[in-house]
């Protein structure tokens, strides 16, 4: 693999062009904002949603998709809501076999689909991937030491993306499973959301330490209910990603918890963000797939009800507290 494009100019498309760029490969960035692509071009910097990173590698910025057509393979970076007409769009350029790695975090409201699913019905001629785990954009981008799971069924494409994307700081662990790679990643952003609050009210490390248990059991739940592997849940994408964004005000989703917790609306929370807060979007419908499968998602309902309006956060949290007794398992 020669060249890589990349959909989507946000923070993670960008850290993603540059690990690829990085990683020797030839690297064309495509963003939808004219000023990222002439920004990337003229100063090596994504100022929009990456700002403080000069690009140590060449990347090559364009508003055209059809720049993407030569591809060796393709990343997929925009935010889950906007996947389906990110594909519709890149439709015409895309060659048969195609692969793309799909490395949003969340589930389409209405549909329910998981990225993969609508990557199924928006480009069925591409060969699927998905990147998910532990890593902030600002990170990658700086260098830092980052590990996440590239699953895919295709075990030996999984391994050429997997070599393709390795750098001694960025360490792909391959999996087949991709239902469980998009679960882990879709719901700890839900979890993170609940974390913030638990802390914007003050209620303590013991309660933060029940509540990443306690999401992670739903987490777990969901993933074996859509057919996933229960290990896949315990890796990087699920459980080590819950840990990183649960734990650092540096996510965005924690911090609309904070907020949250803190006494802000949501309006008040988002106020002046470019930035995307997965959790905000993909809760209620983490939630309607939980109850289609017949899971039992607590956590993720109090969150989606407290965005909706539809509880404040003192009454979710008595909820919480006064559920009957069960077993932990
Ligand atoms: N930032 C991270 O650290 C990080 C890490 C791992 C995964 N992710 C995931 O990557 C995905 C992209 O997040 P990000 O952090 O790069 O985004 P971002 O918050 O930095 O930027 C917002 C993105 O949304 C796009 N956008 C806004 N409105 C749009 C519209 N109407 N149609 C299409 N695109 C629109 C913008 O072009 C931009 O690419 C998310 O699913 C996120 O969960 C992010
Ligand atoms: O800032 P967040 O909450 O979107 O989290 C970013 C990444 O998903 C962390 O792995």
């Amino acid at each position: 693999m020669k060249t890589a494009g990349v959909i989507g100019g946000g923070a993670w498309g960008t850290a993603l062009a540059l690990v690829c760029a990085r990683a020797g490969l030839d690297t064309t960035l495509w963003a939808r904002e004219p000023e990222v692509v002439s920004a990337v071009n003229e100063t090596r910097e994504n100022r929009t949603f990456l700002p403080g990173v000069v690009f140590d590698a060449p990347v090559r910025a364009s508003g055209d998709l059809a720049d993407l057509a030569g591809a060796d393979f393709v990343l997929n970076v925009t935010p889950a809501q906007h996947l389906r007409s990110s594909l519709d769009a890149f439709r015409p350029y895309a060659r048969a076999g195609v692969p793309m790695v799909l490395c949003s975090k969340g589930v389409e409201q209405g549909s329910l689909k998981l990225m993969t699913e609508v990557l199924e019905e928006g480009l069925p001629q591409a060969s699927p991937a998905v990147l998910s785990g532990p890593s902030f954009a600002i990170d990658v981008a700086k260098g830092l030491p980052t590990a996440v799971t590239l699953a895919c069924p295709d075990e030996e494409l999984g391994f050429q993306l997997a070599a393709a994307l390795s750098l001694p700081t960025f360490r792909p662990y391959l999996a087949t499973d991709m239902i469980g790679a998009e679960i882990g990643g879709s719901v700890k952003n839900v979890l993170a959301i609940a974390c913030g609050i638990s802390e914007g009210k003050g209620l303590g490390r013991s309660a933060h330490a029940a509540l990443i248990t306690r999401g992670f059991a739903e987490m777990t739940r969901m993933a074996v209910a859509l057919g996933a592997e229960a290990e896949t849940v315990a890796g990087l994408c699920g459980l080590g990603d819950l840990v990183l964004t649960c734990s650092s005000p540096q996510s965005r989703n924690m911090s609309v918890g904070l907020a949250l917790g803190g006494g802000q609306t949501l309006e008040q929370a988002l106020a002046g963000k470019v930035s995307v807060a997965e959790g905000v979007a993909s809760a209620p419908a983490v939630v309607a797939l939980a109850r289609k499968l017949n899971v039992e998602a607590p956590i993720c309902e109090a969150v989606a009800a407290i965005l909706a309006g539809e509880a404040q956060v003192d009454q979710a949290i008595a909820g919480l507290l006064s559920r009957p007794i069960r077993s932990e398992r």
